[in-house]
């Protein structure tokens, strides 16, 4: 282990981040009223530019009047290269009561970008007398943000969340896809012609997996919570689930839902299941026992366990306590 002690990210519950637009409003209510754990109400790219204003003024409303529970209540300004943003933070922050609890800016390419928000938003608490301070959540979603992602997730104390952007990172990375997240059907591993059985089985790995590597080591090195974005085709639930379980095996923490049928996938496999918990409480026991003979390691199911996997163990009962507490 370092001298440097990995942070522990924020204790809140962060399994589906349910999106919609902030110039549809019949959306609103039924976003509040959803077993979603985070509301993003986007100002961005659902959002068509005339509509802009608009949408700013439904945000502040619903925000406003609407009773999101424990939710955590985010919007989604327009990026940095946009001559909306500075108006949407403006406006949205002056105009709320106190509900917001994040702004989540798109397109991070640096951690200027966030320094850039973060003063602002600094300036708006100041100004307003407001002794809430807004966290911020920024998206991955381009070639850049790749490159800079570990100074990004160092940038502010404001962070909390970074989340995948697959769609605008497929564009800004050039890669020949329209899909939305999931298996990709030209990104495909062929077997060799020369291995038995005569048929080359086809197999599809995960091209999302370096960019979910590097948020989740990025996020985890900074106490961050390393989040997968969207998955385009809301009828299918099974290339949802397989896309959240490769997510939540590689460390990140929940998903966001753009339809209201993927908010309970996403709860489903980002709540630690009776049984992974149960499994995890009895690795605990056997190596607690194991410690008090005096032995480092222990068999667990013919399995090795040992200290690392008390770590492991933990982060499984962790975060089902934590989301049993919210
Ligand atoms: C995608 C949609 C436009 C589909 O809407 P709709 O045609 O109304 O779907 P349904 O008829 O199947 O809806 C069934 C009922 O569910 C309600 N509904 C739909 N969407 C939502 C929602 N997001 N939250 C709450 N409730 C919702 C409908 O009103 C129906 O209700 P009822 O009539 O009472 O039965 C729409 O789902 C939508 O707008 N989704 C959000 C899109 C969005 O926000 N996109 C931005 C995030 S993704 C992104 O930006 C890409 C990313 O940045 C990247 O780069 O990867
Ligand atoms: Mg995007």
């Amino acid at each position: 282990m370092s001298f440097k002690v990995q942070p522990t990210p924020p204790a809140r519950p962060n399994r589906c981040q349910l999106f919609g637009p902030g110039s549809n409003t019949k959306l609103h209510p039924k976003m509040a009223a959803s077993a979603a754990d985070v509301i993003n109400l986007d100002l961005e790219d659902a959002v068509a530019p005339d509509d802009k204003p608009q949408a700013r003024k439904n945000i502040i409303e619903a925000i406003n009047t609407l009773d999101w529970g424990k939710k955590t209540v985010c919007v989604r300004i327009n990026g940095l290269d946009t001559p909306y943003w500075y108006r949407d933070v403006v406006e949205v922050m002056e105009e709320t009561n106190g509900r917001l609890d994040m702004i989540m800016i798109p397109k991070v390419g640096c951690a200027a970008d966030v320094y850039a928000v973060d003063a602002l938003v600094s300036a708006i608490e100041a100004a307003k007398g407001s002794t809430k301070r807004i966290a911020l959540e920024v998206i991955i979603e381009t070639a850049a943000g790749l490159a800079h992602v570990e100074e990004i997730a160092a940038s502010s104390p404001r962070m909390q969340a970074m989340s995948l952007g697959a769609a605008d990172f497929a564009a800004s990375m050039g890669m020949s896809t329209t899909g939305i997240g999931g298996t990709q059907k030209n990104y495909y591993m062929l077997a060799d012609a020369t291995a038995e059985g005569g048929e080359r089985a086809i197999s599809y790995p995960d091209p999302w997996h370096h960019v979910t590597s590097a948020i989740v080591s990025a996020c985890r090195t900074h106490g961050i919570l390393p989040v997968d974005g969207p998955y385009g085709d809301f009828s299918d639930p099974e290339g949802y689930r397989a896309q959240a379980r490769r997510s939540a095996t590689m460390g990140m923490v929940g998903k966001w839902a753009i339809h209201p049928n993927q908010i309970a996938l996403a709860n489903e496999v980002f709540t630690p299941s009776e049984e992974a918990v149960a499994e995890a409480r009895e690795i605990l026991a056997a190596m607690e026992e194991a410690t008090r003979t005096g032995a480092g390691a222990a068999v667990y199911k013919g399995r090795l366990v040992d200290l690392a996997s008390i770590r492991q163990a933990e982060v499984i009962v962790k975060q089902s306590e934590m989301i049993a507490a919210s």
